[in-house]
């Protein structure tokens, strides 16, 4: 089922205080999303309601052309995957996968047990019973096997191991040559994982302040590399987003696209110009001033 999503001037209020503003985007199947912003800037806010676990104040959200609130056409395509407390929870794993087996249209309940193996799941235990990195990884598996055409990871990832991470942003580029679907995918840990997203949303304060393909936000910046008074004299009148020194070698990020002109002046003068992280990126766009 093709299902792309349009968000228009949404905003959301938890009883006076208002957390969104006014936010328009679009979600194409077969990308993945990166959404990124401080602590309390409003993924989660966000994310609850593309996972229609709560309406819009105003503006609206719809999936496939129609509202997904209470729809049962389209919730059974949205997976909405996140950290709930499991500490009285008796059920097991499998019995998961079986609820999801019935009412998932594409859970693959093959690779769920595949995936479970490779994280070294106990299925057969009380989720409550698993160390929270375990439900962490149990999630996740719940999330990929469901093979929902939107899938949503709120930070779901975070209590996991680095091995185990790095298991499930293998399978996150695996499936999607294998069964391409929208992902998306909140984080703090960008550095991590800024490769696996075709495209960029940052939220500011409730805002959104960048709706971007990766590619595009990386060459708003570049990183300017070579002995330092050089790189110094080149980088002199551009916004420092970061500097590294080693000796008498510099690197120093700046906030710009730099244009053919002053990429023949850094190469004629010896320096070599590379890209910018979106975690630096990501910082300067969200700093707040003192
Ligand atoms: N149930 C709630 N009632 C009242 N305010 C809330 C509630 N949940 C979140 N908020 C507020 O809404 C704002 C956005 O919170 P949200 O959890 O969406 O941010 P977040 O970007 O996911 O944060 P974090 O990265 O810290 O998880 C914050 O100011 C938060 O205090």
């Amino acid at each position: 089922m093709e299902i792309n999503v349009k968000v228009s001037d949404l905003s959301f209020k938890y009883k006076t205080t208002e957390v969104l503003h006014s936010i328009s985007f679009s979600l194409e199947q077969g990308k993945t999303y990166g959404l990124i912003g401080r602590n309390g800037a409003g993924k989660t806010t966000l994310l609850s309601l593309l996972a229609s676990y709560m309406e819009p104040t105003s503006g609206t959200i719809t999936m496939a052309g129609d509202n997904p609130f209470e729809n049962r056409n389209i919730m059974p395509h949205v997976s909405f995957i996140y950290n709930p407390d499991y500490s009285d929870e008796y059920e097991t794993a499998t019995n998961y996968f079986e609820f999801a087996e019935r009412y998932r249209p594409h859970f693959d309940m093959d690779y769920a047990i595949e995936l479970a193996q490779r994280f070294k799941l106990p299925i057969d235990q009380p989720l409550k019973k698993l160390s929270s990195g375990m439900q962490s990884a149990f999630h996740v598996t719940l999330g990929l096997a469901s093979r929902s055409p939107i899938t949503i990871f709120d930070e779901a990832y975070q209590g996991m191991d680095a091995p185990a991470r790095e298991l499930f942003y293998q399978e996150v580029i695996a499936e999607q040559s294998r069964y391409a679907r929208m992902m998306i995918l909140s984080t703090h840990l960008v550095s991590e994982m800024d490769y696996l997203f075709d495209h960029v949303l940052i939220l500011d304060r409730g805002s959104l302040l960048i709706d971007e393909p990766y590619d595009v936000m990386v060459n708003r910046g570049a990183t300017i590399t070579g002995p330092a008074n050089d790189v110094d004299t080149f980088v002199s009148g551009m916004t420092t987003l970061h500097t590294d020194q080693l000796g008498t070698t510099k690197a120093v990020t700046v906030f710009k696209d730099l244009n053919e002109q002053e990429k023949r002046e850094a190469e004629e003068m010896g320096l070599d110009v590379g890209p910018v992280s979106l975690q630096d990126l990501f910082i300067h766009l969200t700093e707040e001033e003192d």
